[in-house]
């Protein structure tokens, strides 16, 4: 299997806090890695790191065996897309929001794609028309996460984007996220404090513990022990 991206010895430092120690794991391109542990662990901050929008005080980040800071950032969020539990729609309409990925690639919009993807996010073709503020949280958030992936990304890191959501919506992001890996081997990273979500999704967990590695393996190797834990 091919390391699509890996931290070597990452350690990050803000105002003479360490914020990670020493991190260092390989992600293998189509991997479904859960990003767990307590509030202030450093979850959202390895994802930041990962997008560029910060660099690490000692270590080094490497996509498809390139550091990541010798690629543009733009270029390097294009294949490393960051989904926020906060999402942003722009302009007015859903159509905008569906358009620009074409914008961005420079190619003609398919409709059939876009409808396809509308279909499996229970969404009707007429969302299209509506207005961004029309928009329920859920329905927002699966617009948010068709948008990316209209944008083809390579891997996707998605910080706690169910964390608001109900079951019903939580699923149907699930799904389009689970159907994407299916058909073009996307690579998931993903932060979540639902267990039951990370079960579903995760093939590995790095758990993070006060900026630290705890635990990093099979899902289901850390279930085991976790239920022997906890037993
Ligand atoms: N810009 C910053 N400047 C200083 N400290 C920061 C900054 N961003 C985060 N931190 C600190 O870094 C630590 C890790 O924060 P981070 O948001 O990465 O944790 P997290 O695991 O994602 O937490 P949560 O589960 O609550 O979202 C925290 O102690 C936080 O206060």
């Amino acid at each position: 299997m091919m390391n699509i991206m890996e931290c070597k010895n990452i350690q990050l430092i803000k105002n003479n806090q360490t914020i990670l120690h020493d991190i260092s794991f390989s992600i293998e391109a189509g991997d479904s890695i859960g990003i767990i542990g307590p509030s202030g662990s450093g979850k959202s901050s390895l994802f930041r790191l990962l997008n560029l929008l910060i660099s690490p005080t000692q270590g080094e980040i490497l996509y498809k065996n390139r550091n990541i800071r010798d690629y543009a950032p733009m270029e390097l969020r294009r294949s490393v897309s960051y989904i926020l539990q906060k999402t942003y729609l722009f302009g007015t309409t859903v159509q905008e929001n569906l358009l620009y990925p074409y914008q961005l690639l420079n190619q003609k919009p398919d409709f059939h794609v876009i409808r396809n993807y509308l279909d499996k996010a229970n969404l009707s073709i007429n969302t299209l028309e509506k207005k961004n503020t029309a928009l329920s949280g859920g329905e927002q958030q699966r617009i948010a996460l068709i948008r990316s992936l209209l944008i083809k990304p390579e891997i996707i890191l998605l910080d706690e984007v169910t964390a608001a959501l109900d079951e019903e919506n939580t699923l149907l992001i699930e799904k389009l996220v689970t159907d994407e890996q299916e058909a073009h081997h996307l690579t998931l990273l993903f932060v979540t404090h639902n267990t039951s979500q990370a079960k579903r999704l995760a093939k590995k967990i790095l758990y993070l513990d006060a900026g630290a590695i705890d635990f990093w393996g099979t899902a289901a190797d850390y279930f085991s022990l976790k239920g022997e834990r906890d037993e």
